[in-house]
This record gives C-alpha cells, sequence and structure tokens, in this order.
C-alpha cells in the first residue's frame, strides 16, 4: 500500500511557494497529507499552505561569482542534507517534489539516495541553477512553459508539461469576465513587483503618473504594490495629483485585484505570468533585470509573444514616452481586450491536477516495482 503522505520541498518566496502550495491543495483534496521542506521566509509567504508540519531545511544560495563562500555554503548544503535525510527516514514519504530555491536541493538529493521517486517542478521558461543539477536526481521534471531553456540533455526524456499551478483563491477568478473601460469610465491600473515588491516601480511611476494627461488622470484608480520603505514617498507623490489610489506592501487579495484591473504593469516571475492566464488580464511586463538565468525576460517573452502583453525592458523606460504608452494603451478598448483573451488562452487552470497525477504515477510506479521485487 502506497503512503499517503507527500513531502513538498521548495525555496521560501512567493515564486517558490505558491505553486508548490496549489500542489499540496490538490493532493490535499486527493487524500494525502503534506509536509513541507523549506526556509525561514515561509513566515511570510507560507500561511496559507496546507501543510500537517513545516520543516526547516538550512540551505545556501551558490554563488558562483565568490569563490571565497563557496566552503560554508558547501557546509551548510551538507547539514541540510542530513536534517532533510532524516526527515525523510522518519517519514518514509511515497513521494517528494521539490519546487527550486536551494531549500529543495537537500531533500530531493535525500529523496534520490534513499531511493524516494522524486520530482522537480520548473517554474520558469529557462531552468534554474538549483534545478538543473536536481534534475538528474529526479525521476520526473514538469515544466510550466511547453518549453524548458537550459535542461541538461541527459534529462531530456524526464521532461513533462505541467504548467505553474496557482492557488485556489486564484482558480476562484479563473476567466473573470473582463471590462474594458470607455473613456468616462473608472480605469483601473494595477502595478505591483514580485511576492516581495520592486523598488523600480516606486521609483519610476510616481514620475510617469504625474506626466499623463488630465482626462486620463480623472478616470484613473492605481492599485500599487510597495516596498515597505517606499510607501510613503510613493503615497506623497501620488498624493499631489488629483487620484485614486491605493498602497500596500502586500495585497493578500491579489486575485480579485487582477480581476478588477484593465490592465497590469509588473514583474514577469512565474506565478505572476501563470496567474495572468489563468484569471486573463492584459499586462505591460518590466523583467527583473541582472537575474542569473534571465528567467523574467524569457517568461515575459512567451507570453507578449502570444499577444498577452508588451515587454518593456526596465533600461530602455523612460517616463515621458511610457506615459505616452499608457495613455494611447487606456484607450484601445479592442485591443486591450484582445490581449485579455490571448492572456487567458495561455492559462493552465489545471496545472496543480496533471501535478498531481505525476506525483501519484510516480508513487506507484516505485510501489509496482517494490512489489515486482
Ligand atoms: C526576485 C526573484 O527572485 N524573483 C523570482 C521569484 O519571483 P517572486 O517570488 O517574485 O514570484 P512570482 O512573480 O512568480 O509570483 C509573485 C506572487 O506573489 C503574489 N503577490 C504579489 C504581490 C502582492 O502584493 N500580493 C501577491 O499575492 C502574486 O499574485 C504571485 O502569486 O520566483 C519566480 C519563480 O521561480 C521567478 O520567476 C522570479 O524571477
Amino acid at each position: 500500500m502506497t503512503s499517503r503522505l507527500i513531502v513538498l520541498a521548495a525555496g521560501g518566496t512567493g515564486g517558490h511557494l505558491f505553486p508548490a502550495q496549489a500542489l499540496a491543495e490538490a493532493l490535499v483534496r486527493r487524500g494525502y497529507a503534506i509536509h513541507l521542506m523549506t526556509d525561514e521566509r515561509v513566515r511570510d509567504y507560507g500561511r496559507a499552505f496546507p501543510a500537517l508540519e513545516t520543516h526547516l531545511v538550512p540551505a545556501a544560495t551558490i554563488s558562483p561569482g565568490k569563490p571565497h563562500l563557496l566552503p560554508g555554503q558547501l557546509m551548510r548544503l551538507y547539514k541540510g542534507y542530513q536534517t532533510a535525510r532524516g526527515v525523510l527516514e522518519r517519514l518514509k514519504p511515497a513521494a517528494v517534489a521539490g519546487f527550486g530555491g536551494y531549500p529543495s536541493f537537500p531533500p530531493v538529493i535525500a529523496a534520490s539516495r534513499l531511493k524516494i521517486p522524486s520530482l522537480i517542478h520548473d517554474q520558469n521558461a529557462v531552468m534554474g541553477r538549483a534545478n538543473r543539477v536536481l534534475s538528474r536526481f529526479a525521476d520526473a521534471v514538469a515544466s510550466s512553459f511547453p518549453t524548458l531553456g537550459r535542461l541538461p540533455a541527459a534529462s531530456k526524456d524526464k521532461l513533462r508539461y505541467t504548467g505553474n499551478p496557482v492557488r485556489g483563491i486564484v482558480l476562484e477568478k479563473q476567466g473573470a469576465p473582463f471590462h474594458a473601460a470607455a473613456a468616462d469610465e473608472p480605469f483601473n491600473l494595477l502595478v505591483f513587483g514580485g511576492s516581495q515588491g520592486a523598488r523600480f516601480f516606486a521609483e519610476f511611476m510616481p514620475q510617469v503618473v504625474k506626466l499623463l494627461p488630465k482626462a486620463v488622470l480623472r478616470h484613473l484608480k492605481i492599485v500599487q504594490q510597495c516596498r515597505p520603505e517606499d510607501i510613503e514617498r510613493v503615497k506623497a507623490a501620488y498624493g499631489t495629483l488629483d487620484i485614486a489610489f491605493e498602497l500596500a506592501s502586500f495585497f493578500a487579495d491579489m486575485p480579485q485585484r487582477f480581476a478588477d484591473a484593465q490592465l497590469i504593469v509588473c514583474r514577469s516571475g512565474a506565478s505572476t505570468i501563470a496567474e495572468l492566464g489563468v484569471i486573463g488580464r492584459p499586462a505591460v511586463m518590466v523583467p527583473l533585470p541582472h537575474a542569473l538565468d534571465n528567467d523574467q525576460l524569457h517568461n515575459a517573452e512567451f507570453f507578449a509573444g502570444k499577444g498577452g502583453g508588451w515587454v518593456r525592458p526596465q533600461a530602455e523606460l523612460e517616463p515621458q514616452e511610457f506615459a505616452a504608452f499608457l495613455t494611447r494603451l487606456r484607450y484601445q478598448d479592442a485591443e486591450l481586450a484582445g490581449a485579455a483573451r490571448a492572456a487567458l488562452a495561455l492559462g493552465m487552470p489545471d496545472a496543480a491536477e496533471r501535478l498531481a497525477d505525476l506525483v501519484e504515477d510516480l508513487a506507484a510506479r516505485a510501489t509496482m516495482e517494490t512489489i515486482q521485487k
């Protein structure tokens, strides 16, 4: 009889934890108990995670440019391996699923050593460093996009396209009807970075908004996520303009904010892209620059390439030009509605179920092999 316990392992930011949470929700519905292995940031982003227990695993991000830090980082990862191995030996889960980030490293390696079936899920269009290494140890590699860049050749046969799972609160807004605002109707602009916010928007957007024509400002409502240290500054800047606005460092009801928006200006982290698709909203994406694998640029190019929005690299942005761009879009109801439709066509609302199927297949296959031995 297969154990009804699954261990999920993920780095502690929203980008890794939210897809893991979505899989956990699907597996709990199928009668499994979930244990989570992650890091301290789970306190911020893991509050709604349906885990029976959360295990903090020592881990370290390997920084290739700083070789002097390597011995300490490897020591920490080894400690993480010992912790993860101890927990897995005790729990004997049916399978382990890793979602990337270095905290998923020790549990997936330990699972492979203990011959517990494992899979890794990559959220981005190009594979992250931790997952590239782990792909050699895991039994399956699940991808969020139809193709997965930088997947090691040796792991190509393990690839399964599942999509990037989104949480239940996102599915509740799946395909929410898009209302293109006429010139005299309220226009909701949502601006946000990733799970941790983006300082760039706090600096750039107030400069843009003050250049917008009065006719646009009159009907504009901006909902903007700002890092805690930026909120007062942005509030003061918007306060001098006659516009409706709402600022917060984290909107817990983000799916509702998506549904209300006519246009979204955002980074292009993987969950952001997945949610834009499931809810179906047009976005102007400003990928996080200087990322090691440039994952956000690839995510955004895929989404924009299918008509869901526009990619605007941060280095090329200039307030006057961006204000003119937003002003033009503001009145292009048909273009915005078309982009909303194209976005929706990219959504994978059943990604969590597909991934849950894969977990169950792996677990069942391992049980069959044990019985046959
Ligand atoms: C800086 C960084 O390392 N970013 C990476 C991180 O993104 P990051 O952790 O920023 O995550 P994503 O963009 O993938 O997701 C952001 C999530 O936060 C939610 N949200 C955001 C703001 C808010 O106020 N409320 C709220 O709920 C969004 O709805 C979404 O679910 O992991 C992603 C997945 O590996 C990568 O693609 C990103 O490159």
